[in-house]
């Protein structure tokens, strides 16, 4: 009897703007991996009727701060158990972002997904903050793309979502690439990279 195939996954991690989307997003056209965003996840949850957990989302979000994983991380898994996508390769960006996040996933995914690294998007803070306030400016329509909430976004992301990196840079799990570059030399580097997981 062979073994249940597992999902393999990069987690994408970087400041508020630092471009984990976007790189996401190219990654996706070009090789058919699946882009998971726990930030677009909880986005489109928000505005489900009925949710119960619409609320609690946009408190966190528009606060900058971080949704309990227990919403976070039962959105991921369900994202994933319905992909059509013939391959099971997945880019979740924007997560693990805090020790919370980290528990919950190893508690709840560990078993049924194979970690094969995190890209981390290396970006000032200035950089990611013009980025976000241009998307903003640009009609993003994100309640959390003002300066207000920057300024908390980046404090997390500097507080709690750094220790998480640096957990698996220990690991030798960490890919750090320029993400101040141009989306597609951004690309490029991270396209060197891949060959080494397999991908
Ligand atoms: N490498 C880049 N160079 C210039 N602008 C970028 C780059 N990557 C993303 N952007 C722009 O910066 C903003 C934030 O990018 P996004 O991918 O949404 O970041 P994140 O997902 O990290 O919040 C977007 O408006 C995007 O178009
Ligand atoms: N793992 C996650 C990811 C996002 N979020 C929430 O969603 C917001 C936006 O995250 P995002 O990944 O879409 O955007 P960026 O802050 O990276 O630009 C965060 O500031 C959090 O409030 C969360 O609570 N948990």
């Amino acid at each position: 009897m062979s073994a249940v195939q597992k999902f393999e996954v990069l987690f994408v991690l970087g400041g508020p703007g630092a471009g984990k989307g976007t790189l996401c997003r190219l990654l996706s056209e070009k090789y058919g991996y699946v882009h998971l965003s726990a930030g677009d996840l909880l986005r489109e949850e928000r505005t489900k009727p009925g949710s119960e957990f619409g609320e609690l989302i946009e408190i966190h979000i528009k606060n900058g701060s971080i949704v309990p994983v227990e919403i976070t991380c039962t959105l991921l898994d369900h994202a994933m158990k319905i992909s059509k996508a013939p391959k099971k390769r997945f880019l979740i960006d924007g997560f693990p972002r805090n020790e919370d996040n980290l528990t919950g996933w190893a508690k709840a995914m560990s078993d049924k997904v194979l970690l094969k690294g995190v890209l981390f998007c290396e970006c000032s803070k200035e950089v990611c903050t013009q980025r976000c306030l241009n998307r903003g400016a640009k009609g993003s329509g994100r309640s959390d793309d003002n300066e207000e909430t920057l300024i908390k976004r980046h404090e997390i992301y500097i507080k709690n979502t750094l220790p998480i990196i640096e957990h698996y840079e220990k690991q030798g799990l960490v890919y750090k690439f320029d993400s101040m570059k141009a989306p597609l030399e951004v690309l490029k580097d991270v396209e060197e990279f891949l060959p080494s997981i397999g991908w």
